[in-house]
């Protein structure tokens, strides 16, 4: 009996229209800042880094999330598994479309997927960190790949290149400023929710700076917000701004219509910075963020470093 002939290339072009709008909900409800961000790019690369968004949104609620209880270590294997997958070309389910379609236009790299995974995998059997060394390293995974995985659809700025003089130079190089800014943020994130993460039993905090500022885990347990507290958080702060003033450097090495979207996500986030100070360094009873007002004033200031640095 002949069979009706189906029609899969509508088919196709629909579940992916319907995947990048389900990565752009998704986005949109976990987070505002980033969601705004890249708001102000163009459609194509928007799009794209919804689809990583969600990406890592789902690789992070595999341990983080309200079914982390049950995972373990052949969870991660099996998500490393399909994120091969993905990459070969063959989605596992319906928002993996959006990934499969992202890393056919833009020259992402796999190694940024899988140490993101390898993160988790720290979070699956550390509470503590012992030395910022550590710390560091956990940092680069769950949150500096971020910066590897975007700085492709942003694009890298090369229209210098067209000067004769230029020509045989190498294109300069922002993955280590691009690294930085996600490490810079997941350092903002850490010091934003240590009360939160110690209810959890985690600290995120290298021992060895409680122990250089006589502060202790019971202290922390305890919630005790004193000058030995207070140093030791400015000292954290001190650190994040840090990298990122070594992200700022970075940003005009990339394409222009993702420099006003990176400073504005930069700014909004370092922001958290200054709530956390304006909040006499007590994260234990308040949430610092960035109000509505204050992001608004941003924005003009991070569209003119966008045009003149
Ligand atoms: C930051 C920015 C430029 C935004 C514009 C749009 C953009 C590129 C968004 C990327 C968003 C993305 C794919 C995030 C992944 C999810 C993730 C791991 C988020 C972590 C943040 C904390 O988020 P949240 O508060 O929602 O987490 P909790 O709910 O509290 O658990 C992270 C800690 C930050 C992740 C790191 C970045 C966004 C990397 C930023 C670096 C770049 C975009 C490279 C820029 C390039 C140069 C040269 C500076
Ligand atoms: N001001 C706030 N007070 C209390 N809870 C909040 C506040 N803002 C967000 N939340 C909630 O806390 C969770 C984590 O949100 P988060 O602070 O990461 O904000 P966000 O909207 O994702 O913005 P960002 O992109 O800056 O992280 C969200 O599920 C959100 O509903
Ligand atoms: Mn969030």
């Amino acid at each position: 009996m002949l069979q009706l002939p189906e029609s899969p290339r509508v088919s196709s072009l629909d579940s992916l229209k319907d995947a990048y709008e389900r990565c752009r909900q998704i986005t949109a409800e976990f987070s505002k800042t980033f969601y705004l961000g890249t708001l102000l790019m163009p459609e194509e690369k928007r799009r794209a880094i919804w689809a990583i968004y969600v990406w890592c949104r789902r690789t992070d609620e595999l341990v983080d999330g309200p079914q982390s209880e049950l995972a373990t270590d052949a969870t991660l294997d099996q998500w490393e598994q399909n994120l091969e997958s993905i990459f070969a070309g063959h989605p596992i389910d319906d928002v993996d479309v959006a990934l499969v379609d992202t890393l056919e236009r833009f020259p992402v790299d796999i190694q940024p997927f899988r140490d993101m995974i390898e993160g988790q995998r720290m979070d699956l059997y550390r509470n503590r960190y012992e030395t910022f060394e550590e710390l560091h390293l956990y940092c680069y995974r769950v949150a500096g790949t971020v910066g590897l995985m975007t700085t492709p659809v942003m694009g890298v700025d090369e229209t210098w290149k067209t000067a004769p003089w230029h020509r045989d130079q190498p294109t300069p190089n922002p993955e280590p400023e691009a690294v930085a800014l996600g490490i810079a943020n997941q350092l903002t994130n850490i010091l934003r929710d240590v009360g939160e993460d110690a209810r959890r039993g985690r600290i995120y905090l290298p021992l060895e700076d409680l122990a250089r500022f006589n502060y202790t885990e019971k202290d922390l347990f305890n919630e005790v917000v004193d000058d030995r507290w207070r140093a030791l958080m400015q000292f954290e702060i001190k650190r994040a701004r840090k990298f990122f003033a070594e992200a700022e450097r970075g940003i005009r090495l990339l394409s222009p219509d993702a420099r006003f979207p990176v400073w504005a996500a930069l700014m909004l986030y370092r922001g958290i910075l200054d709530a956390i100070e304006r909040n006499h360094y007590d994260v234990f009873r308040q949430r610092a963020y960035v109000p509505g007002w204050r992001k608004s004033l941003y924005l003009p200031l991070a569209k003119l470093k966008a045009e003149v640095l």
